[in-house]
């Protein structure tokens, strides 16, 4: 009786050098479609990468890029940004690669972690693709991890064949803070979808439109609906801080946004692999930009906006 146990949510920030195999841990633990849709958004805004369940929790997945010694200015402020949302998190799991042990990108990411995280924030270690090496090699590597930081827990995993993955999960699961959940159960599935589908239009606004104001527009997917003949109708509202964004976005007799619906709407059959029937609707709504319920639906967090 899933109603009668409390709740529990939170934000798990994993973290890793790229090919730690990231991608391939949340698809084990959040299902094969929200995978699909990680590659797609990785360009955009959208910071959450799964959402899974286990039990009575749900446990969000957020993203950190895999830039950790980073260089040029622009970088070192991305990669500030991005820590913000590790810094957030409820949990932050490092994920390293068992073949390749404690490598400097893994001590520069420690270093990180030492400097940039909250005290408090418990961070354990996976070490993924335990399937390329031999025992030994194994508890020599916990050793040396856990004398480099003190984890909460060591977990040894296999992201690929599955081996220890549904351990790291419930332990998860039960460490995240009693909250209610963050998103509906039947939301889940196609939350990513969703936001795949929004990104999508938003691409293809920020094409057609003065740069300015795309940064001052958000997309959301309000209705989906899978038809039974095979099609997908799929609604969506563009929010706009002003009145004279509407009139841009329509363009002189709606031409602009019908070229845009049309342009996002063959990129969504594409994406979909079936046909897709759009209906764009604008709205001015100027205090959109404060509202928590936009952050949520790009994926992000309000709070990180304070
Ligand atoms: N042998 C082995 N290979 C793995 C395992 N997990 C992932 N891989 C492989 O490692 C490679 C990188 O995996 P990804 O999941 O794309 O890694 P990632 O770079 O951390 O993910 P992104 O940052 O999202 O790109 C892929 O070729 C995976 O198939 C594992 O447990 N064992």
């Amino acid at each position: 009786m899933t109603e009668n146990l409390l709740q529990r949510a939170g934000f798990v920030a994993l973290i890793g050098e790229p090919n730690a195999g990231k991608s391939t841990l949340l698809n084990r633990m959040v299902g094969a479609k929200v995978s699909i849709v990680t590659h797609k958004v990785q360009t955009t805004r959208a910071r959450i990468r799964g959402v899974a369940m286990a039990g009575n929790a749900q446990i969000v997945f957020v993203d950190t890029p895999g830039l950790f010694r980073p260089r040029r200015r622009l970088d070192r402020a991305m990669v500030a940004a991005a820590w913000g949302g590790a810094a957030d998190a409820d949990i932050v799991v490092l994920l390293i690669e068992a073949h390749r042990g404690l490598t400097e990108g893994t001590k520069a990411i420690i270093s990180t972690i030492k400097d940039r995280l909250p005290r408090a924030t418990p961070v354990a270690l996976a070490i993924n693709k335990i399937d390329r090496v031999k025992a030994e090699t194994l508890l020599a590597l916990t050793e040396e991890m856990n004398t480099a930081y003190p984890f909460v827990r060591t977990f040894m995993i296999s992201a690929e064949r599955g081996y220890g993955v549904e351990g790291l999960r419930d332990w998860l699961a039960a460490e995240l803070p009693e909250h209610p959940w963050l998103y509906p159960e039947d939301q889940i599935a196609d939350l990513p979808m969703r936001m795949i589908a929004a990104e999508i239009t938003r691409e293809k606004l920020t094409l057609r439109l003065h740069e300015e104001i795309p940064y001052q527009l958000t997309v959301e997917t309000e209705k989906w609906e899978d038809r039974p003949d095979g099609s997908t109708r799929i609604d969506q509202i563009v929010y706009v801080a002003r009145d004279g964004h509407k009139g841009i976005l329509l363009g002189a007799k709606g031409a602009t946004i019908k070229a845009v619906s049309t342009a996002a709407r063959q990129e969504m059959t594409e994406f979909l692999g079936r046909p897709v029937h759009l209906f764009l609707t604008v709205k001015v709504r100027p205090e959109w930009l404060d509202e928590a319920e936009r952050y949520t639906e790009m994926g992000l967090d309000f709070r990180d906006g304070n």
